[in-house]
C-alpha cells in the first residue's frame, strides 16, 4: 500500500476515535447532569418537609417541634408559601360554625393573591342567617375559589355534638361568660355576624437586631436590678461562722427577693447542709456552693424550648396567656421579632378582642416584624378570631400562629369560658404547641395568684416573666416554677423590641448574685 493510502486509514481511524470519545463524554456528562438534578430536588424536598426538627436559634433560643399526638384529625395541606400580603380584599363571609363542627374535608387549593375585591358576586351562604344548631347540616360547599381571607365572624358557636369526647358534653355553651363580665360578648343572636379587619402587613419593615450578643446585653441589665439580693446573700454567707441569726437574715433575704416560704425553706436546709459538708474558706467558695444550690432549685433540666416549628405539615400554634398589662401583646411580638429574625414565618392573631387598642398594638408588631396579621372586629368572639388565625396560617403556609389572648381576670368562670373555648375552636384545626403565660415579675405574690388560677383554667406549657429589669427581687422565678411545675422559658427585660430573652438557670443566678 502507498503511504497516502496509510495516511487516509490513519485519518480515518483518528475521526472515530475522536468521536468515540466525545460520544463517551457526552453520555456521561448527561448522566452526572440527571443525578446532580435528583440530588437538588432531594435536597429541595426535604428543606420544604422538615423545616428543621430540632433547631436551634443562634440568638440562644431553643426552638422546638410540638408532640404529634394531638394533631389534628384531618390536616390541611399547606400550599406553597406565599409572599407578603397583599392588599385586603374585601372579606367574604364564610359560614364557620359549620367549618368549626368539623374540619375541611378537602384539602384547600392554593388561591391566588386576592386582585381585585369582587363586589357584585353573590355570596354562597348569609351566616347570620344560621345562628340555629348546625350539627347535622353538612358542611356546606366551600366556594369555589375559596377567599384567602377568610373572614371571621364575631360569634363560632360551639359544636354542640362533636366527635371530641370534652367537646361532647358542652350543650349550647353561652357565648358570653355566666357571671356579668364588665365587657360585652357578642352572642349568637345580638350579632349579626360582621366580618372583622384582615389587616395586611405593611411593606416597611423594622430592621431586627442580630439576635447574637442579645443575651450578654440582656445579661448585663438583669445583673443591675439583681444585685442587692446577691450581695447580701454573699455578704452573710462568706463571712465566716454562720449562727442561727445569721441563717435567719439569709431566709428574711430569700423572702424578700420573692422566692416565697416553701422554696426559701428547701434552700436553706441545702445550703445548711452543703455548707457543713464543705470546706469554706472565703467568699468565693461561699459563693460556688450558694450558685449550686440556686441553679438546681430552678432545675436546669427542664426542656425550656419553645415549640414554635411546624410539624405534620402545620404551623405550630402558641397561645399567649396571661393577665392584662403583663406584657402578653409586647411578648408576642418579641418573639415573632425573634422567628422572623431566624427565617421563620409567622401569623399574629389578635383574639384579645376587647380592647380596639390591642389589637393595633399588635398589628404595628407585625408590621414592623414582616409577620402578617388577623384581628377581629371589637368584641368579637376571641375563639372566632383564634380560629380564624389558624385557618388563616395554614393556608398560607406559615411556621408558627402567635395568638395574644385578652386575660380579663374578672371571674374564674369567664377566664375558663374563654380560653377553654380558645383552645378548643383552635383545636379544630390545628393542635395547640405552646401555651405561654405571661406574668410580671414586679407584682411578686399576685403574679403567683394569677399563675394558679390559669393553671386551673388551662394547661400551661410554659412562663414568660417580663419586667425584669423593674424589680430588684426576681425570685418569683423559683416559686412559679416551684407552683406550677412548668419552666419558666422566656424573660422580658425592657420595653425595647429585642429585650426578650431565652431564661437560663445558670445565667439568671449569675446575674442575681452580681
Ligand atoms: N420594663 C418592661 N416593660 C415591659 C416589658 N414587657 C412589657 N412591658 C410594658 O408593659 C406594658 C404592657 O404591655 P402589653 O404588652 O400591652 O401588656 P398586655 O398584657 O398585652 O396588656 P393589654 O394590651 O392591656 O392586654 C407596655 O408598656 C410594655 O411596654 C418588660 O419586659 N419590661
Amino acid at each position: 500500500m502507498s503511504t497516502g493510502a496509510w495516511i487516509i486509514i490513519a485519518a480515518a481511524l483518528a475521526v472515530v476515535l475522536v468521536a468515540l470519545v466525545v460520544g463517551l463524554t457526552l453520555y456521561r456528562r448527561r448522566q452526572v447532569s440527571l443525578t446532580a438534578k435528583e440530588e437538588t430536588r432531594r435536597l429541595d424536598t426535604a428543606e420544604a418537609e422538615d423545616r428543621s426538627g430540632g433547631y436551634k436559634a443562634q440568638s440562644g433560643f431553643s426552638f422546638s417541634q410540638g408532640t404529634t399526638a394531638a394533631a389534628p384529625p384531618q390536616p390541611v395541606e399547606r400550599p406553597t408559601p406565599k409572599p407578603a400580603p397583599a392588599p385586603a380584599p374585601e372579606p367574604r363571609t364564610v359560614p364557620l360554625p359549620e367549618e368549626v363542627t368539623e374540619a375541611p374535608p378537602t384539602p384547600r387549593t392554593p388561591v391566588a393573591p386576592p386582585s381585585e375585591p369582587k363586589p357584585a358576586e353573590p355570596e354562597p351562604v348569609e351566616p347570620e342567617a344560621s345562628p340555629g344548631p348546625p350539627v347535622a347540616e353538612p358542611e356546606p360547599a366551600e366556594p369555589e375559589s375559596a377567599p384567602e381571607v377568610i373572614a371571621a365572624p364575631d360569634v363560632i358557636p360551639e359544636p354542640e355534638v362533636a366527635p371530641e369526647p370534652e367537646v361532647a358534653p358542652e350543650t349550647a355553651e353561652p357565648e358570653a361568660p355566666v357571671d356579668a363580665a364588665p365587657t360585652p360578648v357578642a352572642s349568637v343572636e345580638a350579632v349579626p355576624a360582621p366580618a372583622p379587619v384582615e389587616t395586611p402587613a405593611a411593606p416597611a419593615l423594622d430592621e431586627i437586631e442580630p439576635t447574637s450578643g442579645r443575651l450578654v446585653r440582656l445579661r448585663g441589665r438583669l445583673a443591675r436590678s439583681q444585685n442587692a439580693v446577691g450581695k447580701s446573700l454573699l455578704g452573710l454567707l462568706g463571712g465566716g461562722d454562720l449562727d442561727e441569726d445569721s441563717w435567719e437574715e439569709i431566709e428574711d433575704t430569700l423572702l424578700i427577693a420573692d422566692l416565697g416560704s416553701a422554696t426559701t425553706a428547701k434552700i436553706v436546709d441545702r445550703l445548711r447542709e452543703e455548707m457543713a459538708a464543705s470546706n469554706i474558706r472565703s467568699e468565693a467558695d461561699a459563693r460556688a456552693v450558694l450558685r449550686k444550690v440556686l441553679v438546681d432549685e430552678l432545675r436546669p433540666d427542664l426542656d425550656r424550648s419553645i415549640r414554635a416549628l411546624p410539624h405534620d405539615n402545620l404551623p405550630s400554634v402558641l397561645l399567649v396567656v396571661g393577665v392584662n398589662g403583663t406584657g402578653k401583646t409586647t411578648t408576642t411580638g418579641k418573639l415573632a421579632r425573634v422567628l422572623v429574625a431566624d427565617g421563620r414565618r409567622v401569623l399574629l392573631g389578635a383574639a384579645d378582642t376587647f380592647r380596639a387598642a390591642a389589637a393595633d398594638q399588635l398589628q404595628t408588631w407585625a408590621e414592623r416584624v414582616g409577620a402578617e396579621v388577623v384581628r377581629g372586629k371589637e368584641a368579637a368572639d376571641p375563639a372566632a378570631v383564634a380560629f380564624d388565625s389558624v385557618a388563616k396560617g395554614i393556608d398560607n403556609g406559615v411556621d408558627a400562629v402567635l395568638i395574644d389572648t385578652a386575660g380579663r381576670l374578672h371571674t374564674k368562670t369567664g377566664l375558663m369560658d374563654e380560653l377553654g373555648k380558645v383552645k378548643r375552636v383552635v383545636e379544630k384545626k390545628a393542635a395547640v404547641d405552646e401555651v405561654l403565660l405571661v406574668l410580671d415579675a414586679t407584682i411578686g405574690q399576685n403574679g403567683l395568684m394569677q399563675a394558679r388560677v390559669f393553671a386551673e383554667v388551662v394547661d400551661i406549657t410554659g412562663v414568660v416573666l417580663t419586667k425584669l429589669d423593674g424589680t430588684a427581687k426576681g425570685g418569683i422565678v423559683f416559686q412559679v416554677q416551684h407552683e406550677l411545675g412548668v419552666p419558666v422559658k422566656l424573660v422580658g427585660l425592657g420595653e425595647g423590641a429585642d429585650d426578650l430573652a431565652p431564661f437560663e438557670p445558670g445565667a439568671f443566678v449569675d446575674a442575681l448574685l452580681g
